[in-house]
């Protein structure tokens, strides 16, 4: 058996829910390991209820740290967090009903069937929906009576995905939830997580490096970098306002002036971005105009897809 967390000590008895309060309120978070730099450096976020975020960052930037600390199973040395309006470090059993997580690694009991792990669950929690859970064991295709220490990792995600969503969470967290599974395993969860928000207007929060999975839904994407959120827009606008400029200093600084840009990222000549060493001034740049501007004899202005738009921001 694995790590037991929290999430784990379910919740006895469902109080009335703090109704109109922000699924996620993060202010100031600065979280550090013994030794070494601030993983979490000052963030702060936000989550509307109904919104579906996929978080995005570099090996070792600190998403794993984030969710943990959002979720209030990890305390960092500054900051708070609330989530529906309570400390997420002390949350009641109420809370805890409404809160569904999915960790990196698999905190499911190995000697546990299927059956009996749901079964376990489906103890605690008052709100436990058995049709879709039902529904999903049959759709996913998932072994009931085997050991889950001898399933497949790609199962093992799978019924750690199915604990989660059984008692209808309304604010869903989920650690690279995708990784184990295949093209067909992803799809299917993919559209679990639309159906989830649809339905029930759950709040969704999930980190990936799959790139091409987030291109097919609509999500707001955000991207951890340096300790903090630096960039959070739905991916249409991502595609429609940022842009990449390359030209000289003085001449970037103008043409951001001139169409009222927001610079996320600067890059100086010598820089590297991903392979290539910068030989111009690189900035990344968000316009919130109507009419984009278009490159002039000074300056090249880019489009960039996710991937680019990763490599950019994030490296
Ligand atoms: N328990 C710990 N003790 C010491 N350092 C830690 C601990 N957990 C994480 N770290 C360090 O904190 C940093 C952030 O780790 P974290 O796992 O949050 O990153 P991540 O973005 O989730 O990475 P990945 O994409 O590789 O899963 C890393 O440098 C990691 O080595």
């Amino acid at each position: 058996m694995t790590q037991t967390l929290a999430l784990e000590t379910a919740p006895q008895d469902v109080g009335t829910p703090t109704l109109g309060a922000l699924p996620v309120r993060a202010s100031g978070l600065y979280l550090h390991f013994d030794g070494q730099p601030a993983v979490l450096d000052g963030l702060d976020w936000t989550l509307q209820p109904g919104q579906v975020v996929g978080l995005l960052g570099r090996n070792g930037a600190g998403k794993t740290t984030l969710l943990e600390t959002l979720l209030g199973l990890r305390e960092p040395q500054r900051g708070k967090v609330q989530l529906f309006g309570q400390p997420a470090l002390s949350p009641d059993d109420a809370l805890r009903a409404r809160l569904g997580y999915v960790p990196q690694q698999s905190d499911l009991f190995d000697e546990f069937t299927a059956d009996q792990l749901l079964r376990y669950f489906r103890s605690f929690y008052p709100t436990w929906n058995e049709s879709k859970v039902e529904g999903l064991l049959s759709r996913w295709d998932l072994p009931r009576h085997r050991a889950i220490g001898k399933m497949s990792q790609g199962q093992q995600q799978r019924l750690s995905i199915v604990r989660a969503l059984a008692h209808d969470p309304d604010l869903l967290v989920l650690d690279e939830p995708v990784a184990s599974l295949d093209p067909a395993g992803r799809r299917d969860f993919l559209r679990e997580l639309v159906e989830q928000v649809l339905d029930r207007g759950t709040t969704v929060l999930f980190s990936t490096h799959i790139l091409s999975d987030l291109e097919r839904v609509a999500f707001n994407i955000a991207f951890l970098s340096g300790g903090r959120i630096a960039l959070q827009a739905p991916q249409d606008e991502l595609s429609e306002q940022v842009r990449l400029l390359i030209g000289d200093e003085t001449a970037l600084k103008a043409f951001v002036d001139t169409h009222r840009g927001q610079v996320l990222r600067r890059r100086a000549p010598g820089d590297k971005t991903g392979v290539q060493t910068a030989l111009q001034s690189r900035w990344l740049v968000r316009f919130a105009g109507d009419s984009m501007p278009a490159s002039d004899a000074q300056v090249r202005c880019e489009t960039l897809g996710l991937e680019d738009l990763f490599v950019e921001l994030t490296q």
